[in-house]
């Protein structure tokens, strides 16, 4: 994999981001359309064959997780998924800053990824948690929060990368949002090849007639007709 491209740099230089951190306040999710290349799509979903590189492989069935199965990357990462979760790590840092001061949440997150990941480490949260899936026909994940111990970064980021009509039918990412006192609600949101959701790891703030309360949130993957469909997890916690 080559260093930091060029498209994604500049694809994070110019990104919208007050109406990114909108989207999130309001409904806790957020889209990085074409975040990445077909090509780097691609080339990502490929290293799922491989052996080398991995740190575990879980098939969800055996946990009750979901069907499918996914692997989580050792260290180092691939040169790309580095880059991802390096520079998008400080952009959402103030969201999740801003957060965890709504709900009243002691931990503010330092300004880059090196300073929150030693943080994780002397936790003893020292494995990496960036990881990717693959699913085929009938294959889905439960609806779940990617919690790992207790240092818990409030984003993450998940990018498909297979294409949706020509890869697999179905397969959608979904979002429930779960308020106190009330049922849940439930968001699916569209994704294509190389688009990115920005999405709340467990809970979010939301706004009500006496301060901000807690929405506690989950995500998932509705069940596939058929095909193959990959993704990249970024979370930004590492995992005891
Ligand atoms: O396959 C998906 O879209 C969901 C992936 C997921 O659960 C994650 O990235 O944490
Ligand atoms: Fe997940």
């Amino acid at each position: 994999m080559t260093n930091m491209p060029a498209s994604l740099d500049r694809y994070l230089h110019d990104a919208d981001w007050p109406a990114i951190t909108r989207g999130l306040d309001t409904t806790g999710c957020a889209l990085l359309p074409g975040l990445l290349t077909p090509e780097q799509c691609h080339s990502l979903a490929a290293c799922y064959a491989q052996d080398r590189g991995f740190r575990s492989r879980v098939v969800m069935a055996r946990h009750g997780f979901g069907r499918g199965e996914y692997k989580y990357f050792d260290y180092p990462l691939p040169a790309l998924v580095t880059q991802l979760r390096s520079r998008l790590y400080p952009k959402l840092a103030s969201v999740a800053n801003a957060w965890h001061e709504r709900l009243g949440i002691e931990a503010r997150f330092p300004g880059n990824l090196d300073d929150f990941l030693a943080r994780c480490h002397d936790a003893g949260q020292a494995r990496p948690t960036p990881l990717l899936l693959r699913y085929g026909p009938d294959d889905y994940n439960c609806l779940h929060q990617d919690l790992y111990g207790e240092h818990v970064f409030p984003l993450q980021v998940a990018i498909l990368l297979s294409e949706p009509g020509r890869d697999f039918e179905g397969g959608e990412f979904v979002l429930t949002e779960q308020r106190p006192r009330m049922q849940s609600r439930v968001e699916v949101v569209p994704l294509r090849q190389g688009d990115a959701v920005v999405f709340a790891v467990n809970h979010r703030p939301m706004q009500g007639a006496r301060g901000a309360y807690r929405v506690a949130m989950r995500h998932g993957v509705s069940r596939l007709r058929n095909g193959q469909r990959y993704t990249l997890g970024i979370i930004f916690h590492d995992a005891l």
